[in-house]
């Protein structure tokens, strides 16, 4: 996911009113990115935008809603706060987007236009006008009043603070920035500097990453000025895609070569897979649990022309063996289902609606993962285990839990725990060969 400079597709209340709504729903624990699907292709920029802003700001709308608003208001009218406030404290901290007097003027008719919020008309006015006051004398002040704006369960903040010391603040600081906008060319239609002409010819003002954590990367692309994908040259006919520098990383590490038999054993919605098979036209197998996510990667190989006969995308279950034929892989991708701790510039969402056990969950899902894909990997074949987590649980200790259980792997030079960065959201890598006769 990643966010685009708000078209005014939708006037501004409705689009209020609508991210009123999706905020409702992740508080009632349904993912934002399944919210967002269901909205028409015209909504879904501005109420995606007006979301993720409203969630990343969350700590510090909450703080002046209590300080204004002696009893807490229903939940349509805090949300529909939330996300006006939010408004605000981005314009303050960026010095662009709407002037004040509209933000309160749509918050207002936002108000009105909506059955369950028609009566907080005066309130939602009068609470807007201080909230802009309260923000504009903080502004003039050197330090922000809380440095992480959005919110994070203390479990989350306890886990990071024990693990990294120094650096545990600074990584929530940047979490809750706007990500950048990343593109990964298709090598097989376009060198990087190829697409970077393209995009200057369309206006488009591109700068390569070179590398992530010391591995090189040969396609990746920032635009720091994001623009909707409709406007990339050649988007619908694959020539490009949105991706993160950081997960890049994975297809590169994996290598590829023509030929070999992949495994991608958690796959959907098939980033990953494409970006191997851009790489080289490897006999792959796409595995996915989840029947629906598994439309995607169909979707998305159509799109980047990857699709071949020595590609199958296969429901399954990865922990298990019975979808499996018994050849055994060259190679292995286990992009496995984690708490997604690393990606939360991109999925706002997730700090409200991870448990704090869901963490040993997964690391027990994500054991059974590597225990039956060792079982399939060929002796001197290679397996790369990733997760889009900064949790050591589900990084750094699964790894050594592997490496111990099994003498027959050897752990190979690979980046470990990446933080997130300005240019790349949290992940973790760790290379395992096969070692055999
Ligand atoms: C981190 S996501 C994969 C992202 C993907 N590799 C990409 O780059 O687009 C993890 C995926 O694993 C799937 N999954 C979870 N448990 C699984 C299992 N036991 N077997 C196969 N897939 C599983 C989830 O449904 C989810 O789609």
């Amino acid at each position: 996911m990643t966010d685009q400079k708000i078209p005014r597709s939708l006037p501004l209340s409705e689009a209020m009113t609508i991210s009123a709504q999706a905020i409702g729903e992740v508080m009632a624990g349904r993912s934002l990115t399944e919210v967002l699907d269901q909205l028409d292709a015209h909504e879904r920029p501005i109420v995606q935008s007006l979301t993720f802003d409203a969630l990343r700001k969350w700590v510090r709308s909450h703080e002046l809603i209590k300080e204004l608003i002696p009893k807490t208001p229903p939940p349509e009218v805090e949300h529909l706060l939330s996300v006006a406030i939010a408004l605000f404290l981005h314009n303050g901290a960026e010095g662009k987007g709407y002037a004040v007097h509209t933000i309160v003027d749509q918050a207002v008719k936002a108000c009105s236009e909506y059955e369950p919020t028609m009566y907080a008309k005066g309130l939602m006015n009068a609470v807007l006008r201080k909230v802009s006051l309260a923000i504009q004398a903080e502004n003039e002040k050197p330090y922000p009043p809380d440095p992480v704006p959005m919110f994070f369960p203390p479990w989350w903040r306890a886990n990071l603070k024990r693990n990294y010391s120094k650096a545990w603040q600074a990584m929530l600081i940047q979490q809750a920035q706007r990500a950048p906008l990343i593109l990964r060319v298709n090598a097989q239609q376009h060198t990087r500097q190829e697409y970077q002409d393209l995009l200057q010819q369309a206006g488009i003002t591109a700068e390569p990453i070179h590398s992530v954590a010391g591995t090189a990367l040969d396609s990746a692309l920032l635009l720091r000025e994001p623009v909707p994908v409709a406007d990339l040259p050649g988007f619908y006919s694959g020539a490009v895609s949105v991706q993160d520098a950081g997960a890049q990383l994975a297809a590169v590490l994996l290598d590829p070569k023509p030929g070999e038999r992949v495994l991608d054993a958690c796959a959907a919605p098939g980033g990953k897979t494409a970006h191997v098979l851009e790489l080289a036209q490897c006999d792959m197998i796409a595995l996915e649990l989840d029947g629906e996510r598994l439309g995607k990667i169909g979707g998305n190989l159509d799109r980047l022309r990857l699709q071949s006969d020595a590609v199958r995308v296969v429901r399954g279950d990865a922990s298990k063996g019975a979808w499996w034929d018994g050849k055994l892989f060259d190679k292995i991708l286990l992009d496995a289902p984690c708490s997604a701790s690393g990606i939360v510039s991109r999925h706002p969402d997730i700090p409200f609606l991870r448990r704090e056990a869901d963490i040993q969950s997964l690391q027990t899902r994500q054991r059974a993962i590597l225990e039956q894909s060792w079982k399939m990997l060929k002796s001197g074949g290679t397996l790369l285990y990733v997760t889009c987590s900064v949790f050591p649980e589900e990084g750094e200790d699964q790894a050594v839990w592997f490496a111990t259980k099994h003498a027959d792997a050897l752990r190979l030079s690979a980046p470990g725990q990446i933080l997130p960065d300005e240019l790349n959201d949290g992940f973790y890598y760790a290379l395992f060969k096969k070692n055999g006769p």
